[in-house]
């Protein structure tokens, strides 16, 4: 079989809608996230209230301490005053730091369950859409998809919920220094538009930077997954260095686009450095003024010169607002997967006992512009098997995916026992429709649990029987563990593995069963046995075989002839044979010794 196609990598399977789910994330995390910006919120406010309760000790005690006269028990009640105000500092501070490790445990569970959430609906839109869609991608750019771009998505809510509350505090501060004077404030506020002007370029370079950056880590992860997974080949052709330097040549890329993210940061950073120091520093030359003119006491100048320095936290939003543009670009990615279109199911129920009569009419399938199936009618009988042949590329493997319904075709239907298979219930069809493919991939902890695995789990001695019909019981018998044994500490050749494909498949036997070139790596008296025993042990149904081998065609009892896409011919293999392009598909014309080749059929 042909493998899906893939796109470049970072390309994306489906418009992008980040901000979609990202909203979706920061409501599904609305309470916590809410918590997350209390917490910062009554720290910005106990950190607002410290300069004032500062201020207010510090008038007090100069007052007292001053020896103005202006009572002569006003030097006790002053101090005494003062060490209230002093031990109200101390309460706030302590109170910060508390807020702000609460606020530190609640952002970690926040991001972790976003992170979750995120990661969750872009599985689900994955596993939920034809397998095509997602084959599109490289695994590694799909594993970078769920696992790195996800985590860094997960952080927005919590981004977020920082980036408002640290702008409590300056605006706090603000409100504080127009109630101390309203001149200090002008003083702070005069700057604002330029700091603004910076935060969105900020955000602008970033986000070009850091889709860029995510995109290049994809791409050297999905370098990394295809070279692992070719690793024999590697070998073989003695590439191993040649290889690494593929792999790694995404690396100064990413390295220009690291160094932009930080170089962006670092201009943003370096002009609130000058642009913060010098608004402070308005406010207290401002503040001064106010103090020499009487309108203030060196108390309030003292807060004054607090809140100012509180109010040029506003630059350190620029580090949230960093990360908040990262998670935007991250989700997008991840959000792509989300939004694929999903495959979607019926209610509809097959008649009871039907025979496994499958119909095919009018279908066509086009992928990437390309028509891979036209025109395809075929009735297929309930009970018999057939074998799909033709060349390679001839749509073997694509007629096999709209018979179970892998994938729907853009023209036509598909109806099995007479009912379209988009209008069954997912339970259902996957109850009655069974597949074995080519490189079957083991999930589950054990062997017989991942035999075991389907619609409905199979029994124990169902998976036996099974595993017996498709000539794998004795190997896996054979393993240190048996049926215990994890599939990966068990030892397979590729005929055994395509043997536990077909076992798993017969466990799950409905009333069709299709095998897409699902015993290509058996030789040919295994393949003879286990069509034996899948005749006499599974049971009975339709049998769709996609198959190269002239002698499975030969024992079908009916062939399916495909060329470019569309049927050619149906009937009976001897009918078949006598032409010779039919006889041409199992090899080369005149290199068929016996042109009425015996077949196996019967024997
Ligand atoms: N998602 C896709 N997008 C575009 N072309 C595709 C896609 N999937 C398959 N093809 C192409 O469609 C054609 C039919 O593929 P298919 O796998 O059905 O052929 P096949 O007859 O099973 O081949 P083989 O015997 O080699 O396995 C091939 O040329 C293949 O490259």
């Amino acid at each position: 079989m042909k493998f899906p196609r893939r796109g470049a990598p970072g390309s994306r399977a489906a418009a992008p809608t980040g901000h979609g789910l990202l909203r979706g994330a920061v409501r599904h995390s609305a309470g916590r996230t809410a918590a997350v910006l209390c917490c910062s919120a009554a720290s910005a406010g106990a950190a607002l209230a410290v300069p004032a309760a500062l201020g207010r000790a510090l008038d007090l005690l100069l007052d007292s301490g001053g020896g103005s006269g202006s009572s002569g028990s006003g030097f006790d009640g002053g101090s005494g005053s003062a060490r209230c105000w002093l031990l109200v500092c101390g309460a706030l501070i302590v109170a910060v730091v508390l807020l702000d490790a609460l606020e530190a445990l609640l952002s970690g569970v926040t991001s972790a369950r976003s992170t979750a959430w995120l990661r969750g609906r872009g599985l689900a839109g994955l596993l939920g859409a034809a397998p095509e869609h997602g084959a599109r991608l490289p695994p590694g750019e799909l594993a970078t998809r769920l696992s790195a771009n996800a985590t860094e998505a997960g952080t927005a809510p919590v981004s977020a919920a920082a980036l408002a509350a640290s702008l409590l505090a300056p605006a706090g501060a603000v409100i504080a220094l127009f109630l101390i004077d309203f001149w200090t404030a002008v003083a702070f506020l005069a700057g604002i538009p330029v700091l603004l002007l910076v935060l969105r370029a900020f955000a602008r370079d970033t986000s070009d930077s850091a889709a860029r950056y995510q995109r290049v880590q994809a791409d050297l992860a999905s370098r990394l997954v295809e070279v692992l997974d070719g690793a024999r080949t590697v070998a073989a052709a003695g590439t191993a260095e040649r290889e690494r330097d593929r792999i790694l040549a995404p690396l100064p890329e990413l390295a220009v686009q690291g160094r932009r993210m930080w170089r962006v940061h670092g201009r943003a950073v370096a002009r609130g450095g000058v642009l913060l120091p010098l608004l402070t520093t308005g406010v207290l030359a401002v503040g001064g003024v106010a103090l020499a003119a009487g309108r203030i006491s060196v108390g309030d100048l003292l807060a004054a010169s607090r809140y100012a320095a509180l109010a040029a936290g506003v630059g350190a939003g620029a580090g949230l607002l960093g990360s908040l543009v990262r998670s935007r670009s991250a989700a997008r990615r991840t959000a792509a997967l989300a939004a694929l279109p999903p495959l979607a199911y019926g209610t509809g129920r097959l008649p009871e006992a039907g025979p496994g009569a499958l119909d095919l009419r009018g279908v066509r399938v086009v992928r990437d512009g390309r028509t891979l199936l036209d025109g395809v009618d075929l009735s297929v009988p309930g009970g018999v098997s057939v074998a799909v042949v033709g060349r390679s590329g001839a749509g073997k493997s694509t007629l096999a995916a709209v018979a179970g319904r892998l994938t729907d075709p853009d023209e036509g239907r598909v109806l099995l026992d007479g009912v379209p298979l988009a209008s069954l219930a997912r339970g259902e069809l996957r109850r009655e429709v069974g597949y074995a493919f080519e490189r079957p991939v083991l999930f589950g902890d054990t062997i017989g649990a991942a035999l075991a695995a389907g619609a409905e789990p199979a029994s124990a001695a169902r998976v036996r029987s099974a595993a017996r019909a498709a000539s794998a019981d004795a190997f896996v018998r054979l393993l240190p563990r048996g049926y215990d044994t994890p599939p990966a500490e068990a030892p397979l050749s590729g005929g055994e593995l395509q043997r536990l494909g077909l076992a798993r498949a017969f466990a799950h036997a409905g009333r069709l069963l299709i095998l897409d070139d699902a015993t290509s790596s058996l030789d040919t008296v295994t393949e003879r046995q286990v069509e034996r025993a899948l005749a006499r042990d599974i049971t009975p149904g339709t049998r769709l075989v996609v198959a190269h081998r002239l002698s499975s065609a030969a024992r079908a009892d009916l062939v399916v002839w495909l060329e470019e896409g569309r049927i050619r011919a149906v009937g009976p293999h001897p009918e078949l044979w006598r032409v010779p392009a039919y006889r041409a598909v199992f090899a080369p014309p005149g290199e068929h010794s016996e042109p009425n080749e015996p077949t196996e059929k019967g024997r």
